[in-house]
């Protein structure tokens, strides 16, 4: 058994995916209830619609502290156990890996918060995607620690992840390459993850900072196999994309994070902290 089964070969050792991490069953419990959810709890934008919870940030990414609701909570500390993150808060370069993509870290985490402010997830984004619905290539940026675990429900997607530039290097390559925006949107991704329903992908330090990630508004993710999804051999059910093709059906995720500013009631209304 390799010691961090979970890990994806060839990225930093800070991104993780396993298969099945909930039944289905429970699956089917959660779209319920999120689906139940009364309609202003959803914010409607252009490619995908989506739920906060326990509430929708301020306008300086502040959260007021409230528990999770219970039906989100309970995935909390199977979450934690869920993957041996061996790195601890040891930061990783893409240059620095081996052939097969590992590093071994020094100090030993416990669980994927243990290093972040609260120690905990805080907040959980809840997106449904539509067949041909997506997000544009973007980092999920300071507002959160660098720690995102994200549960997908419903059909499986590719998510594609690529290099963040830096200003020198985006001036340079935009040179000659027309249309290309801040966002890197037209640059190869440097990984494309296949996240299949019931999964956990786990996101991470360098992967969650130097990194932008997408979803293609599209109707079916072609392509896929094991020379071009990075996860392939970690899959559930390869048999399910042994044709290439992944065939989009309604797709929902739950993105839990940990929210860097909080406080209590009130506080946004002149308190301090
Ligand atoms: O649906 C996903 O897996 C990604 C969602 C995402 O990137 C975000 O909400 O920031
Ligand atoms: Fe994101």
């Amino acid at each position: 058994m390799p010691q961090h089964p979970t890990r994806i070969p060839h990225l930093p050792p800070s991104l993780h995916y396993l298969p099945s991490f909930i039944t289905p069953s429970e699956e089917s419990t959660l779209l319920t209830t999120i689906t139940s959810q009364p309609i202003p709890k959803w914010t409607i934008l252009s490619h995908r619609r989506l739920q906060s919870h326990p509430s929708t940030l301020s306008k300086s990414n502040t959260l007021i502290t409230a528990p999770l609701p219970a039906w989100l909570e309970c995935l909390v500390p199977r979450i934690e156990g869920a993957v041996d993150d061996g790195d601890g808060g040891v930061e990783v370069n893409l240059n620095d890996l081996g052939e097969d993509g590992r590093v071994e870290g020094t100090d030993k985490g416990k669980g994927i918060w243990e290093k972040t402010k609260h120690m905990r997830p805080n907040h959980v984004l809840i997106n449904e995607y539509k067949p041909g619905e997506g997000i544009m290539p973007h980092e999920d940026g300071p507002a959160y620690e660098p720690v995102v675990a994200t549960v997908s429900l419903g059909g499986a997607v590719v998510l594609e992840v690529r290099r963040k530039r830096v200003d020198g290097e985006e001036e340079k390559e935009e040179e000659g390459e027309e249309g290309e925006g801040r966002d890197g949107g037209k640059e190869k991704p440097v990984a494309r993850i296949l996240l299949e329903p019931r999964s956990l992908f786990i996101t991470t330090r360098t992967m969650y900072t130097n990194f932008l990630h997408s979803i293609s508004p599209i109707e079916v993710d072609e392509d896929l196999g094991p020379e071009t999804i990075a996860n392939w051999e970690l899959l559930g059910d390869r048999e399910m994309y042994k044709d290439g093709r992944n065939v989009r059906v309604t797709r929902t995720s739950l993105t839990y994070r940990d929210v860097t500013r909080v406080v209590k009631v009130g506080g946004l209304l002149g308190g301090r902290r």
